[in-house]
């Protein structure tokens, strides 16, 4: 196959031809595999990370530290079991060059990380790298002490001048183009020499979830973080400094990824199971529960994971996404399968995700038949009865699983780029099929 093929490659999404009875071994967390990643890297002695997502933001996020002097190895868990990375924390290292893909996670977590390494460290990427924002770390940075050329965008690429440490202490940033702002100066503020105070300035803060499992996760290694939540100010976030454990720890089932399965259980009156699903968790996939059960399902938490079993009837909803937008592409295609109308709210900054979620949502459910407007800041979308066609997915991991949800009950819609799943879950088209044919 010619390099470009696979962007334009058209894989027909498998119309489900009765009720699905599965069991779906949904791989980790991205979100916690990169966290726990760049915690393990800060540390003062090594890790283990057992199962681990592989997927591109992650080997990508792998891969920078190791260029960075990081040691990441192959091997078991300290009790035999499991795949497993054994992380060797050492001094950062440039120079180095670091590409992060289209990984919010890489393009956020890492210029922090990188002010504390002794040399010049270049960070570039995906065209659509370029257009994400990446403002508010940059700036805060800055006010902490690091040196970045870039160019004046407050986008990629750019250089951040390690120096070795970084002073740190306290800093505003507007945090209401991504979450992942606040997370990366609090995931690298235990090294910076007087911590870190981050004071969020903006209007709105999305994706809370995303950053109480970056607090807890920091708790987790020993930080000490003082938060809104444990008593401190509104929208103020304290990072004590002071040396990071090295852990054990084994990565969760990535709940936003279970989401097309449980969809499909909804869309043809099914039943799913997901192994391990934690019965605590900072994961937004855990919202699915109850958004799913308002839509027309019935969960049940057990010891050995979710049963999740849909009634046949699949119902509209009205909900405010802004604490878990990564689920609105999911949910957006469950809502076009409806037996009434439906309004995702909240969700505004979608628009500069891997694509523009947004629009890309609208055009692709409509050029299908269906009747979906943008508002300011989510979606309505009224359901109509849908025709196969070609459902474009913009490199965007989750158009392309939306696509799938869709193809499940409406015959000859084909995928563009399925391969673009691999971004968090590169066994999708085989997890899929396999979930069908159980
Ligand atoms: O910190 C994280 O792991 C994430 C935070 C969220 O980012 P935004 O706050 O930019 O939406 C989420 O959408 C993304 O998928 C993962
Ligand atoms: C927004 C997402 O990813 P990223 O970490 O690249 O921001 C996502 O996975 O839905």
């Amino acid at each position: 196959m010619a390099p470009n093929d696979a962007h334009t490659a058209l894989w027909p999404a498998p119309c489900a031809s009765g009720a699905v009875d599965a069991t779906v071994h949904v791989p980790g967390s991205k979100s916690v595999t990169n966290r726990a990643l760049v915690l393990a890297a800060l540390a003062s002695e090594p890790g283990w990370l057992r199962r681990p997502l592989r997927s591109r933001d992650t080997l990508l996020m792998a891969g920078a530290l190791r260029t960075l002097g990081v040691g990441i190895e192959e091997g078991v868990g300290p009790d035999g079991s499991g795949e497993a990375w054994r992380v060797i924390p050492s001094g950062l290292r440039g120079p180095a060059t670091v590409d992060v893909g289209n990984a919010g996670t890489v393009m956020r977590f890492l210029p922090p990380v990188a002010a504390l390494a002794d040399g010049p460290v270049r960070f570039d990427g995906d065209p659509r790298s370029y257009e994400r924002p990446l403002n508010g770390v940059i700036d805060a940075l800055r006010v902490l002490g690091a040196r970045i050329d870039d160019d004046g965008r407050g986008a990629l690429p750019l250089t951040v001048h390690g120096g070795g440490a970084l002073e740190g202490g306290p800093v505003e940033i507007d945090a209401s183009s991504s979450s992942q702002f606040v997370s990366a100066l609090l995931l690298s503020g235990p090294r910076f020499n007087q911590g870190v105070e981050v004071r969020h300035t903006g209007s709105s803060l999305p994706s809370m979830p995303h950053i109480r499992m970056t607090v807890d996760m920091l708790r987790a290694v020993g930080a000490q973080v003082d938060t809104p939540e444990s008593g401190g100010e509104p929208n103020v976030w304290r990072v004590t400094p002071g040396a990071l454990l090295g852990r054990d720890l084994t990565v969760e089932p990535d709940l936003s990824n279970a989401q097309p399965f449980l969809a499909a259980a909804l869309v043809t009156g099914g039943k799913i199971v997901i192994p391990d699903w934690p019965a605590r968790t900072t994961q937004p996939g855990d919202r699915l529960r109850e958004i799913f059960t308002e839509m027309g399902g019935r969960c049940e938490l057990t010891e050995y994971g979710l049963v999740f079993t849909g009634s046949g009837a699949i119902h509209g909803i009205d909900v405010d996404l802004g604490e878990v937008g990564e689920l609105t592409p999911g949910i957006a295609a469950v809502a076009a399968l409806a037996d009434s109308p439906s309004t995702l709210r909240g969700v505004a900054h979608l628009r500069l995700h891997e694509t523009d979620r947004l629009a890309a949502l609208t055009k692709e459910i409509n050029e299908l038949g269906g009747d979906v407007t943008e508002t300011s800041d989510g979606l309505h979308i009224r359901p109509r009865r849908l025709h196969g066609g070609i459902f474009h997915t913009y490199e965007d991991h989750r158009m392309a699983t939306a696509g799938a949800i869709i193809g499940l009950a409406v015959e000859g819609v084909q995928i563009e780029n399925v391969a673009t799943t691999a971004k968090t879950l590169p066994d999708f088209p085989d997890l899929w099929t396999g979930m069908l044919g159980a």
